[in-house]
């Protein structure tokens, strides 16, 4: 790095982060050297070296890649209080045998950071996120929101069960924009917490700090945007912010549990605002996506408990046995790692089951045909009398193939047995139910969309 572009990284910084700040923690810094994309600096105190990695290693980094300087990770080192003192009366950096930083300080994975909005997860980045089939679009979507550049569709509206992958996406796309445009100011939150700050300055009386603050980001991300169906105000509010970003031609990503037109409560224009973009889903996870998921965590598990063995098959097992979502797959990997360091033994099989019995045996639970048909009953809104009864209305019939035709894809029960559920039908009535969802699933987007939402209520 020449003395010009370190200058330049340095003016850049002292924009970034005020003069207070880059007096207090950039000034001291030293550049000492740049090692296969590693730059090193010395700074005066590990207490320092701790600060600056927590908070502005990542902002140095993407300072240095933004003069031309390719680097891809930053680390702070103590110089011993000679070299210090050599290198004050030479100008120039210690060559080496400095000492490290207690915490390892790099910066090619983010750290915590503070925006306007919430802290955003440090774990959760692009590279931590694995792509599958049932989140390929999704990711696809994103990545593309992470690129920044001119405004391709807005907003970004993601949905998808409980624990998929939403947030998760969602920090991913703020980290990355982070790193690249450091100066944009990007805010992550919550519905909820979009409402307590309402709410708050509603109380204070500080509405227009309130608006000005939402008007002025360049990035607004709202989580579980579904938490403000039926609050009135809050609805209204958000109404206007969206409306303010849009037409500053500002980019807004959305995520809520479920599609912008299924969100009971939720204003009629709200909904066709969140739906004037894109919309994509996340599905339910698949084996594959679950193994990789698996795999992606022991790896970096490994990093942490080297001495760890895990026998062959247990990843397999558990990618079949736990079919929910992905927290409780990590979950449930981050027990067994732990007992099996506590206990110093192999993960085998046998110590999976013995270790996870209770999480494995509610992922066991059976799904009945009699809770199906109360399901589906209640989504259609239509007596379980009616569902089971002899009426072949069209407003019955339909709901009652869509439960046979969950009964064959969700439970062991063979046609026959189901049709005796229905009030004592034919196997062939049952089967050609089945087949009428089968085809209706494809032809019909409403129907594949009720399906889904079902089939989600029914693994809850
Ligand atoms: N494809 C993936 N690769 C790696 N980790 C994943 C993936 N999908 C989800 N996860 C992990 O699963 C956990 C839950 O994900 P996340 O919090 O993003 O879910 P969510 O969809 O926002 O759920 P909720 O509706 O509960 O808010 C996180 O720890 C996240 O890192």
């Amino acid at each position: 790095m020449t003395q010009e572009q370190w200058g330049q990284i340095r003016q850049d910084l002292r924009q970034v982060l005020g003069q207070n700040n880059f007096t207090a923690w950039i000034e001291p810094l030293q550049f000492q050297s740049l090692h296969d994309g590693i730059a090193t600096f010395n700074v005066p105190t590990n207490f320092m070296g701790n600060y600056l990695t927590q908070n502005y290693a990542d902002t140095i980094l993407s300072s240095m890649n933004s003069a031309g300087v390719a680097v891809r990770r930053i680390q702070f080192v103590v110089a011993s209080r000679q070299q210090a003192k050599a290198q004050a009366a030479a100008g120039t950096a210690p060559a080496a045998a400095a000492n490290k930083v207690e915490t390892p300080v790099s910066a090619d994975r983010p750290g915590d950071m503070d925006l306007p909005g919430a802290p955003l997860d440090a774990r959760f980045s692009f590279d931590r996120f694995v792509v599958g089939k049932p989140n390929e679009l999704a990711h696809a979507a994103a990545r593309r929101v992470a690129e920044g550049g001119p405004v391709s569709f807005n907003p970004l509206f993601l949905y998808g069960g409980v624990g998929l992958g939403k947030t998760h996406l969602m920090h991913a796309i703020a980290w990355e924009l982070h790193l690249k445009s450091p100066h944009l100011n990007v805010v992550y939150l919550s519905a909820e917490q979009f409402m307590y700050r309402f709410v708050q300055a509603l109380r204070d009386r500080k509405m227009m700090d309130f608006k000005e603050l939402f008007r002025s980001v360049d990035v607004l991300m709202v989580d579980d945007v579904q938490f403000i169906a039926g609050k009135d105000s809050t609805q209204e509010e958000f109404f206007h912010t969206f409306n303010a970003l849009v037409d500053q031609n500002k980019q807004i990503i959305i995520s809520a549990d479920r599609a912008p037109g299924e969100i009971k409560d939720l204003e009629d224009r709200i909904k066709s605002r969140l739906q004037c973009g894109l919309v994509v889903d996340l599905h339910p996870t698949d084996y594959e996506l679950r193994l990789g998921i698996l795999q992606s965590k022991v790896d970096a598990y490994k990093l942490q408990y080297p001495e760890l063995q895990i026998a062959p098959g247990v990843l397999e097992f558990l990618a079949h046995r736990i079919s929910t979502n992905v927290r409780v797959l990590e979950g449930a990997l981050t027990r067994l790692f732990a007992f099996a360091s506590l206990v110093g033994r192999e993960i085998t099989l046998e110590l999976t089951q013995d270790c996870l019995a209770d999480v494995l045996r509610a992922s066991d639970r059976k799904i009945t045909v009699e809770e199906i048909q109360r399901k589906v009953a209640e989504h259609f809104n239509i007596r379980l009398s009616d569902m089971i009864g002899p009426k072949r209305v069209r407003s019955f019939a339909r709901p009652r193939q869509v439960a046979m035709y969950l009964c064959k894809q969700m439970t062991t029960r063979s046609l026959p047995e189901i049709g005796r559920r229905f009030g004592g039908r034919d196997h062939t009535t049952v089967m050609h139910g089945v087949r009428k969802i089968e085809e209706l699933k494809i032809k019909d987007h409403q129907m594949a969309e009720d399906l889904e939402l079902l089939r989600r209520a029914l693994e809850a």
